[in-house]
């Protein structure tokens, strides 16, 4: 398990296809998930790029140093990653908080991305009372008592019928992220707000929705592409994680977006 020791905390990152010479790609999970988010995407996309996955702070195996955090931070930690390894530039795949971060880095570093692709995700996630509320949430009771309200939000019942293990692999990983880290994530969302700056994002840029996410709906990835100087629109069956309940055709599209770049 590579990790990446920084002054405040340590950082777990995994990666595949280590093949010298193809593209990098940087995955970016969203709240309250880890690294393994990306598992329907890895066999598909490694013959084609060298993936970088990581945990961000206080999921998965990564440390949470001390919350709040802001938008800043969790973009400076894919910045450190890249400056570790050695990454000049990287395509980037973020799904909600990694969208956001994906926006960031945009906007804060946007020499070291090539094409972005931002999923179920928004310029402007929630309200500062509704992420006040769920950290209230969290520090009350822990994570466990909001799996039943995420899973609905998540995953459609179809899907989560169809393929249960699936959920609860995702939902599992919901439940054992640190009270920590996902209230200092919790803070970052509350003060990120980028509705006022898409027009300066000028890499190539595809938004994908789920159909029916009720947190992040079409519209808000429509307004997305529509924001940013070259983006796109794409909205695939399912709710939030649509990286996993449409996962071939997810796939599918990002590999299409991503190697368009080479014939660029
Ligand atoms: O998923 C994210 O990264 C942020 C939005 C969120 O918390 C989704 C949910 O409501 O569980």
């Amino acid at each position: 398990m590579p990790h990446l020791t920084l002054p405040t905390h340590r950082l777990h990152y995994r990666i595949d296809g280590d093949q010298k010479g193809k593209p990098w790609l940087t995955l970016c999970n969203s709240l309250g998930t880890d690294l393994q988010m990306w598992d329907a995407q890895i066999a598909d996309l490694s013959g084609d790029f060298r993936i970088l996955r990581y945990d961000r702070r206080g999921h998965g195996g990564s440390e949470a140093p001390l919350p709040p955090y802001d938008m800043a931070d969790l973009g400076g930690d894919v910045i450190a990653l890249l400056d570790a390894l050695a990454i000049d530039r990287t395509h980037f795949c973020g799904l909600s908080i990694g969208g956001l971060t994906g926006q960031w880095l945009a906007l804060h570093a946007p020499t070291r991305l090539d094409r972005i692709v931002l999923c179920a995700t928004a310029a402007r996630i929630g309200t500062a009372d509704s992420w006040a509320a769920r950290i209230g949430d969290v520090r009350a009771s822990g994570l466990r008592p909001l799996v039943p309200a995420t899973a609905d939000r998540w995953f459609s019942p179809e899907f989560r019928a169809a393929q249960p293990q699936a959920a609860e692999a995702v939902l599992d990983s919901f439940a054992r992220t640190s009270v920590d880290g996902y209230a200092g994530c919790c803070a970052a969302l509350a003060q990120a707000d980028f509705r006022g700056a898409l027009d300066r994002i000028g890499h190539p840029l595809l938004a994908i929705s789920g159909d029916d996410d009720p947190v992040c709906p079409p519209a808000d990835l429509r307004a997305l592409a529509r924001g940013v100087r070259q983006g796109r629109h794409l909205s695939l069956p399912g709710r939030h994680i649509v990286t996993i309940e449409a996962a071939p055709p997810f796939t599918a599209a990002l590999r299409a977006f991503l190697t368009a770049s080479r014939a660029d």
